[in-house]
């Protein structure tokens, strides 16, 4: 069946997904793969399928927030896609994180409201450790630095109390700030599909967010450099991870 929002069906779709948030991202990601093709495209959702290293590999963009992510990790599961790894941007909640560093997600902190509406705050959002290993070793393997721990998703870019939000989970070891990944790895992990993330920082800490995001879009910054090594990194991680599809 044709998923309603990201128009695709099962066999459009490969096992594997990397889950960009920008729609321009996805064809970002296409410069790295040897061919693919465009399933569709529509509100936030562009669908890309193609080859990697011969291995099947899908591209969906979730959009900006938990709800529209949620939307497309239970589309996709729906169309048997066992393996998704968000590869998105982020605000460094420590000092010490550069721009284009990458984080990768142990866990995050839910204060999305989408993956509330799934299940109570106890519940928690955990990436899939094998998957999560898979992105450490390929970052060493590519000598590629990277922090790894918890990041926290929250639904509102611009309120009042941000800053005193971000302070508090600073003191928690908090290392990322991003809109999605609680959502991502709460839904895929109901649905019983392993799920990772990995956070290419555009914000320093206590930084403003405006400008960093701002400059993120210019391709010749640090941060789309960032870009670049966390999508190399998600494609390598999925081809060493998921060994039955490989050609
Ligand atoms: O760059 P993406 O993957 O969209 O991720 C981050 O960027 C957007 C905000 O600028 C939010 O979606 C946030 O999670
Ligand atoms: O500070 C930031 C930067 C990107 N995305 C976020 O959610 N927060």
């Amino acid at each position: 069946m044709k998923q309603p929002h990201i128009l695709c069906q099962p066999d459009q779709v490969a096992p594997q997904v990397l889950l960009p948030g920008d729609p321009a991202r996805v064809l970002r990601v296409a410069d790295f793969l040897d061919e693919w093709k465009e399933i569709a495209f529509n509100r936030e959702f562009r669908t890309i399928t193609g080859t990697y290293r011969g291995m099947p590999v899908t591209v969906t963009s979730t959009g900006i927030g938990g709800a529209s992510a949620a939307i497309a990790v239970e589309e996709l599961a729906a169309c048997g896609v066992r393996t998704m790894i968000r590869i998105g941007s982020a605000g460094a909640v420590q000092a010490g994180i550069a721009i284009g560093d990458l984080i990768i997600a142990q866990g995050a902190v839910r204060e999305d409201g989408a993956s509330r509406m799934y299940v109570p705050e106890a519940y928690p959002a955990v990436a899939s450790p094998r998957l999560t290993l898979a992105l450490e070793d390929a970052c060493f393997k590519l000598a590629i630095p990277w922090h790894s721990g918890l990041v926290r998703s929250h639904d509102s870019f611009y309120i009042d109390e941000e800053a005193a939000i971000m302070a508090q989970w600073n003191r928690k070891g908090v290392l990322g700030s991003d809109m999605e990944t609680a959502a991502v790895l709460t839904v895929a992990r109901l649905r019983g599909v392993e799920a990772a993330a990995i956070l290419n920082n555009v914000v320093l800490y206590e930084g403003d967010v405006k400008e960093g995001v701002g400059e993120y879009v210019d391709e010749t910054t640090a941060a789309a450099e960032g870009e670049k090594r966390e999508i190399q990194v998600a494609l390598e991680a999925l081809y060493h991870s998921c060994e039955d599809s490989k050609p």
